[in-house]
């Protein structure tokens, strides 16, 4: 299938050369082609360029985008999507009062998910966690990082792995899936949280590996959940099973984890609600995406990112969605880009950089996702008619997608 997509108001993202992340002042550029043009073969970026240069091209579909924009589709790095029920009455718990960590300390929190997960079928499950990709490719998603995590066993945790994989074959979403495999110590393990550990590094890590699903490990560094010689112990069990992490670090307490992610080299360290100079100084010089999740923050009404010092400073910045059931119960990521110039103070282009390219960067996929080039993946958004793609930020929760065109298929 071809489609040609005409006179296109603005087109953004577009990089000649093979951009794969942005950093620093470099953000608060995005590069924009106005009165375009883009030309697609079956899931192909073929060719792009302004409709003065436009010469007719034969394609099978035709699109007149007249008064909207295109850009390249959201990549979010850092989901929960997989899980089973929802924990509403938590979430009234919340704002009635209790914490996020309280509900944690009385079994609630992951424990729920987790009990609630393994007495639900691979099925069922399965049928739950598509229907929330269907609804967020909707939206505007073209490529999704899909986390395990509330299995809390070996065998419950392969099984989120399964339903994972089943979903990447379904989907014309791209999906990168990562083995989190230290989300919370179960009740029976809480006195003897070491040989859970080792339970973890000697059976759950080598099994994952061997299923060949995921190459990304995370740990969720937190006072109550691991310390940061745990993380160390997990992280070098994946490195030698052939992980590489991406991890969650500094929610609630800044435990140190970011300088332990960087010297392992961790493709992204995410959340940071909390930072430190320390953190800063560490992510300088590294290959790790520092990832914000501005949707946490607002839901549990927890500190926003501090996104200014990591940008100022020089470095990268992603954002996502954290959709989970417990902390982000959405993965709308037009809200998040809203949410990170209104909460974060990133302008629009950076928040946009921040949602493409280097939300690709932080799923390692950023040689084929998160900019127009020729030659990358066909994973647009042509917006509703809007004046300027200022808009899709500044009319926060509002949806702006229109039509989608995801692995060069249009979806109307
Ligand atoms: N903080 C750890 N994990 C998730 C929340 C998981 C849950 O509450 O179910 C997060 O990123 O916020
Ligand atoms: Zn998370």
């Amino acid at each position: 299938m071809s489609i040609l997509i005409t006179n296109i108001k603005q087109l953004l993202q577009v990089h000649d050369h093979n951009v794969t992340i942005v950093k620093g002042t470099d953000m608060k550029h995005l590069s924009v082609l106005e009165n375009a043009y883009l030309y697609i073969e079956h899931d192909t970026i073929i060719e792009y360029g302004k409709m003065e240069d436009y010469h007719p091209i034969d394609a099978e579909k035709t699109v007149d985008a007249t008064g909207k924009i295109v850009l390249p589709s959201w990549c979010d790095s850092h989901t929960h999507l997989v899980y089973a029920g929802d924990r509403t009455s938590e979430y009234v718990d919340r704002i009635n009062g209790l914490s996020y960590e309280e509900i944690a300390a009385r079994g609630g929190g992951i424990l729920n998910s987790a009990k609630e997960l393994q007495n639900t079928s691979e099925e069922d499950i399965y049928d739950q966690s598509i229907a929330r990709l269907d609804e967020i490719i909707r939206m505007g998603t073209g490529a999704v990082e899909i986390k395990t995590g509330y299995g809390l066993s070996v065998e419950a945790e392969l099984k989120m792995l399964k339903v994972i994989k089943r979903i990447k074959q379904d989907t014309l979403a791209y999906i990168t899936p990562t083995l989190l495999a230290a989300h919370a110590i179960p009740q029976k393990y809480r006195k003897n949280k070491e040989k859970y550990i080792e339970q973890i590094t000697q059976e759950l890590i080598p099994k994952a590996n061997a299923l060949n699903i995921s190459h990304f490990i995370d740990v969720f560094c937190e006072e109550g959940y691991f310390d940061i010689d745990d993380l160390e112990i997990i992280l070098k069990a994946g490195k030698a099973n052939n992980f590489r992490p991406k991890i969650h670090v500094n929610q609630f307490n800044n435990l140190g984890g970011v300088a332990i992610g960087v010297k392992h080299n961790a493709l992204s360290v995410d959340h940071l609600e909390l930072l430190s100079d320390k953190d800063i100084k560490a992510l300088k010089g590294s290959s790790t995406m520092p990832v914000a999740l501005p949707g946490c923050s607002f839901f549990l009404g927890i500190p926003y990112t501090p996104a200014r010092k990591l940008i100022d400073a020089g470095l990268p910045l992603a954002i996502a969605s954290d959709y989970n059931p417990g902390s982000a119960p959405s993965g709308n990521m037009n809200f998040i880009v809203g949410a990170a110039c209104a909460k974060l103070k990133l302008t629009p282009e950076e928040a946009i950089n921040a949602a493409t390219i280097n939300g690709a960067y932080a799923m390692g996929i950023s040689n084929m996702y998160g900019s127009v080039t020729r030659g990358k993946k066909a994973n647009f958004i042509i917006t509703k008619p809007m004046n300027h793609y200022r808009e899709i930020p500044y009319s926060f929760a509002h949806n702006p997608v229109e039509q989608i065109i995801i692995n060069g298929t249009l979806l109307e």
